[in-house]
């Protein structure tokens, strides 16, 4: 077998998506930064190309272990994982696996929507167990069409939010860095603040990442007020994780849909307790069919640029 080329650095790919690493060249797997350290000097000197996935950091001192490395080939829209201003100095190209989720994502914040408004995970056990026979009806919940939105971020994935959220007769508010050819949608800036102030459902869909730390701020959700419910798909980094426990505890805010955590797959003992939070485990894009496309978008940019192509998904 040829000397390796690609550095399989993460043990959350599945056996499908590592085999279809392994059909773009021969690969060597070292998913932790001691497994790394440990490759012989010419499998490091060789690796061309990093096949990441999932939120282990790749940072400049890893990149520096792979002195021909040129490709960093990411599985997920999100990158903050990746230093990617470590990776850009070093002539490193990264790429990232955009548009192919933003149905499945948006689908999701949806859902968490209907299903936080309609009791339905209550609804569900209330039949289950017998409580609904026994006579009692389940307390009236809360109506979700023609509510105000608030999409905190309104790029690809925040544009299908609201898309599907506008076919529910909602008013559609949001915060980017310009304003949209929306008509009758409400832009407020980068005020997040302000967007807040304005709506019922405060979705939070910008990119994670050092720029976005505690984008929802305490001002934010003392904003949202006591009606409101703030839905997070992004990352658990956008929101102040604290300021956001504290709020649903005081019941400052009505409650929380979220998929994302500061410390995931460890949730916060505090929101797990909490009966105004619905829990995801971070699976926004976990569909068969999406993971799929992931994947082989993933490859094609490996293949691509082992090939001499452009990229198709470059994030520098
Ligand atoms: O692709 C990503 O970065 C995701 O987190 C999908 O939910």
């Amino acid at each position: 077998m040829s000397d390796p080329v690609i550095l399989l650095s993460s043990d959350a790919f599945t056996d499908d998506e590592r085999a279809r690493v392994m059909a773009q060249g021969p690969t060597v797997a070292a998913v932790t930064p001691e497994a790394r350290q440990a490759l012989p000097e010419a499998v490091r000197q060789g690796i061309r190309a990093v096949a990441n996935k999932a939120h282990m950091p790749f940072d400049g001192p890893q990149m520096d272990l792979f002195p021909n490395l040129e490709l960093i080939a990411h599985f997920g829209v999100g990158y903050d994982a990746i230093d990617v201003a470590a990776a850009s100095a070093r002539g490193i190209r990264v790429t990232n696996t955009p548009d192919v989720l933003n149905e499945d994502v948006a689908d999701l914040a949806v859902a968490m929507m209907l299903a936080f408004s309609r009791d339905i995970i209550r609804g569900d056990a209330w039949v289950r167990e017998g409580t609904w026979a026994s006579g009692r009806e389940l307390p009236l919940n809360r109506k979700m069409s023609g509510a105000r939105a608030g999409i905190a971020g309104m790029g690809r994935i925040g544009r299908a939010i609201a898309d599907r959220l506008a076919a529910f007769g909602m008013e559609i508010h949001y915060t980017s860095r310009s304003e949209k050819q929306t008509p009758g949608w409400h832009w407020h800036g980068n005020d997040v603040v302000s967007l807040a102030g304005a709506v019922d459902w405060l979705v939070v869909a910008v990119v994670g990442g050092e720029e976005t730390r505690g984008y929802v701020s305490k001002e934010a959700l003392a904003a949202l007020g006591s009606d409101g419910v703030v839905v997070n798909i992004a990352r658990g980094s956008c929101i102040d994780e604290e300021a956001l426990i504290a709020a649903l505890e005081a019941r400052e805010i009505a409650g929380a849909a979220l998929d994302v955590f500061y410390n995931e797959p460890h949730v916060d003992a505090r929101l797990v307790a909490l009966d105004t939070v619905l829990l995801q485990p971070h699976q926004a894009s976990a569909t068969v069919e999406t993971r799929r496309d992931m994947s082989v978008l993933q490859c094609d940019n490996l293949a691509a640029h082992l090939a001499g192509r452009a990229l198709l998904t470059p994030v520098n």
